[in-house]
């Protein structure tokens, strides 16, 4: 049975019978065309599901996965119908990482007629797997992300380019790239270290490979929440992603654009940088309709925004 919290949040959010929706946050049936990875679904208004989808190879990361996500992200990207993204994985686990059957072949046997081309194009392999998580942050929708059970490896690399990240009490996390003979090299190391503020923490799990578990991902800053079981913590996750679709896309998507420019760059320079962002985007009629509800002590999802 679904807490009563989730059932009023799934009815608040659609109107449909909560058991229907249950349905279709966790049991999809299989990947969803054109991808063979990923399953993507609407489990609620202006909310888009992506969920790995391979789940007897435990979500291992096979060829078809890394182009897929960016074709996913890319789509989502210029959806009006979606504000934002929950993204979770079937069956026992999160991810496995990335598939070692199917892409030993890229990473082991780069092709090239001498050194310099060999090296030429496996740099492109590597920086066209970086994208496959660079589309989640440049993706202006924000991305909840859901773990339960093992994350490794690349799991670590696409949560890390995710907004929020939650997760169950049975859930790990790590860093295994130092265990296969690599240097993580599509996100973790640039951006574990502005996720956890220990430095210390982020160089030990990434020098050792050793397991972090729910708790300490709690503690450390990695997820903000922990759930007991996948269930709540899916009815979690909806519901939060219901609180952010009701309220105006062009201050939400805005936010996470400049929350992540300010990342990046000095505090003067995001400064700088919201000041510009805002001379066009105050003069949204967002503003208007969001101060009067407040004034009127209506809640966002009283107010119709208009697609962006
Ligand atoms: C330029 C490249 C950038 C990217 C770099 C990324 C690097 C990384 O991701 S490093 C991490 C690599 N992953 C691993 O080392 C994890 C290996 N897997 C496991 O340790 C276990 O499978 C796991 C603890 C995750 C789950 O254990 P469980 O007992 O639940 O499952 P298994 O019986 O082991 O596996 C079930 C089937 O899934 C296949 N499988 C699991 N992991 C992978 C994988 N990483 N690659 C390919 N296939 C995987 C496993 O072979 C089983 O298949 P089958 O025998 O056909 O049933």
């Amino acid at each position: 049975m679904w807490p009563s919290f989730a059932r009023s949040a799934l009815r608040k959010y659609t109107g449909l019978a909560s058991q229907t929706l249950v349905r279709a946050m966790s049991s999809s049936s299989g990947p969803t065309s054109p991808y063979t990875t990923l399953s993507i679904s609407r489990p609620a208004e202006a909310i888009t599901h992506v969920e790995l989808h391979r789940p007897e190879k435990r979500n291992a990361m096979n060829k078809a996965f890394w182009s897929e996500m960016v074709h996913c992200f890319n789509e989502i990207t210029v959806d009006p119908e979606c504000r934002v993204v929950v993204f979770s994985a079937a069956g026992k686990i999160f991810t496995a990482g990335i598939d070692l059957m199917d892409m030993a072949g890229d990473i082991l046997q780069p092709e090239g007629d001498d050194t310099a081309r060999i090296s030429w194009n496996l740099r492109k392999t590597v920086t066209s797997y970086q994208e496959t998580f660079s589309v989640i942050e440049k993706c202006p929708k924000p991305v909840v992300v859901a773990v339960h059970g093992a994350c490794v490896g690349g799991g670590i690399d696409l949560i890390t380019a995710c907004d929020i990240r939650l997760c169950t009490q049975d859930a790990w996390f790590q860093v295994k790239e130092v265990d296969i003979g690599l240097a993580a090299d599509v996100g973790t190391l640039q951006r574990l270290p502005k996720v956890i503020g220990s430095r210390s923490l982020v160089n030990e799990l990434a020098l050792t490979a050793r397991k972090m578990y729910a708790d300490e991902a709690k503690s450390s800053g990695l997820v903000s929440r922990v759930f007991a079981n996948k269930e709540d913590m899916m009815a979690g996750a909806l519901e939060m992603a219901g609180e952010i679709a009701d309220r105006s896309p062009v201050a939400v998507q805005g936010t996470k654009i400049n929350l992540i420019y300010a990342r990046d760059h000095s505090v003067a320079d995001g400064l700088n940088y919201v000041a510009t962002w805002n001379m066009s985007m105050l003069q949204t009629q967002d503003v208007m309709k969001s101060v009067q509800a407040a004034m009127e002590k209506k809640s966002p999802k009283a107010v119709t925004f208009s697609k962006l």
